[in-house]
């Protein structure tokens, strides 16, 4: 029987969300010391990927400072015929949802400094799941909304792409009860595919 005390987290335990933090910092300056001339090998690497999908919508995220910059991706996936879906950010508690993004779309600014198309709303068949850091099992660590962990947990059927620069990588994502390793996570240099 559960103690009438024990917590039962719906978040993170404390100490998980302590160390989560620590890693988010030291992930967030190398993600900002980064060469942004990386941003393109990312780019070509996804452009691959995600063109050897059938996929005819594809959820892509438009950059916060310092990310990498994935806007000639999803110019390659628009010019390739295929549907481009950007997210809006709700409230915290609740899932992404997602617009339609095209070239000439007017961008209106979103939570967080985001940017949202002025588009219809879909569900992407395919999702780049963008990150702050990652470890060699898949696991993702994000800003800490977990935005995109309720996102995939309302989507269970989404194919789920990870991206990240090289330097965003760390020895060990801690992790909590809601935390879903990826199965695949594209880099500058490799594809991981996490069985
Ligand atoms: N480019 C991009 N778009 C995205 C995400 C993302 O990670 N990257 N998201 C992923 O969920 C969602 C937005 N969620 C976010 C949730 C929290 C913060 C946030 O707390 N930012 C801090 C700055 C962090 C820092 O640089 O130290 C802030 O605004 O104070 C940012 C985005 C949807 N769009
Ligand atoms: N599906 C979920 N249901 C309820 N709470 C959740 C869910 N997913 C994440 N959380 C909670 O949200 C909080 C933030 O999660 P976390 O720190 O893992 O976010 P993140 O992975 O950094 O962000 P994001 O997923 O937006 O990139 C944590 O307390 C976590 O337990």
């Amino acid at each position: 029987m559960v103690a009438p005390h024990s917590p039962s987290f719906k978040s993170d335990p404390p100490a998980v969300a302590e160390a989560k933090q620590q890693v988010r910092a030291r992930c967030l300056a190398a993600l900002k010391a980064h060469d942004p001339a990386l941003d393109a090998q990312l780019c070509q690497r996804l452009t691959d990927t995600l063109l050897a999908l059938p996929a005819a919508s594809i959820g892509c995220v438009w950059p916060l400072p310092n990310e990498a910059d994935l806007r000639p991706l999803c110019h390659a996936l628009h010019a390739a015929g295929r549907i481009v879906a950007l997210p809006e950010t709700p409230v915290r508690g609740h899932p992404l949802t997602f617009r339609v993004w095209q070239p000439d779309c007017t961008m209106v600014p979103g939570r967080f400094g985001t940017q949202v198309p002025e588009g219809p709303a879909l569900v992407p068949q395919v999702l780049l799941v963008p990150l702050v850091g990652f470890d060699r099992a898949g696991n993702r660590l994000g800003y800490g909304g977990g935005y995109y962990d309720r996102t995939l947990a309302a989507h269970p059927h989404i194919t789920a792409i990870g991206y990240a620069l090289s330097v965003q990588e760390v020895d060990h994502i801690p992790t909590g009860p809601y935390d879903r390793p990826l199965s695949c996570l594209v880099t500058e240099k490799e594809r991981l595919d996490f069985g």
